[in-house]
């Protein structure tokens, strides 16, 4: 089973998932110095229509947590994306065992104490999400870091507060809250975009990314698991 240690870590995942060597892998160090601003992305604007989402269910991925949102209305097109419109599939987080450490993408070395990922997949253009995956232009992935500060975010606390039920990898548990997607972005709407992969086995490169630059806050216990 893959995972982060010396034996099962990114080093050794090409081994198992050929995809892992390739030249468009994703998490990415940014440089802020040499990433170039791209005027038309300005004139295309990234929209996206959330709705809010009910009956989710949460899955303990064993490297944190994850939200399915089947047949959900939220949309995302435009700025990056072309002309086609991307569904949103699931999100999930990346997070560490201090608030040190946990972001997947750094920023120009550093990172935060977690990361976000809105993953959606290109439903103007393919049938599913698996059919997506096989394809550069398949997924859109929001970034959204985690720091860490004194307040704490309503929205992630309807997850986190679930987390107690779903101890081990592999167990599932309903979300009975609504949760609203957009309250997950921050508001400041710069990002970064580059073109990546999956950033877990198996690394297909699939993905558009659009990173957010501005971090939401969370508190510590919000970030980092037990
Ligand atoms: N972490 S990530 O790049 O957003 C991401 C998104 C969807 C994914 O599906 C995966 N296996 O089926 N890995 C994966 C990683
Ligand atoms: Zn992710």
């Amino acid at each position: 089973e893959w995972g982060y240690s010396p034996t099962n870590g990114p080093d050794v995942w090409a081994r198992l998932f050929p995809q892992a060597g390739g030249a468009r892998q994703s998490p990415v160090d940014i440089c802020t110095s040499i990433a170039s601003s791209d005027s038309n992305l300005e004139m295309k604007k990234l929209t996206f229509a959330y709705e809010s989402q009910s009956d989710l269910r949460i899955l303990n991925t064993g490297h944190g947590w994850k939200v399915e949102a089947p047949q959900s209305g939220s949309r995302l097109e435009g700025g990056p994306l072309g002309e086609d419109i991307y569904q949103l599939e699931q999100f999930h987080c990346h997070w560490g065992e201090t608030s040190a450490e946990g972001s997947e993408h750094t920023v120009d070395g550093r990172a935060y104490a977690g990361e976000l990922h809105l993953v959606h997949w290109n439903t103007t253009k393919y049938q599913s999400f698996a059919e997506a995956a096989q394809h550069p232009d398949g997924l859109a992935v929001l970034g959204v870091f985690f720091d860490v500060g004194n307040e704490s975010n309503d929205e992630i606390e309807k997850i986190v507060s679930t987390l107690s039920e779903i101890k081990f990898k592999g167990q599932f548990t309903d979300i009975p809250d609504v949760i609203d997607p957009t309250t997950f972005l921050p508001s400041g709407l710069g990002y970064w975009t580059y073109l990546g992969s999956l950033t877990t086995p198996p690394c297909n490169e699939c993905v558009i990314w659009i990173v957010y630059k501005e971090p939401i806050t969370v508190t510590e216990e919000q970030v980092t698991y037990h």
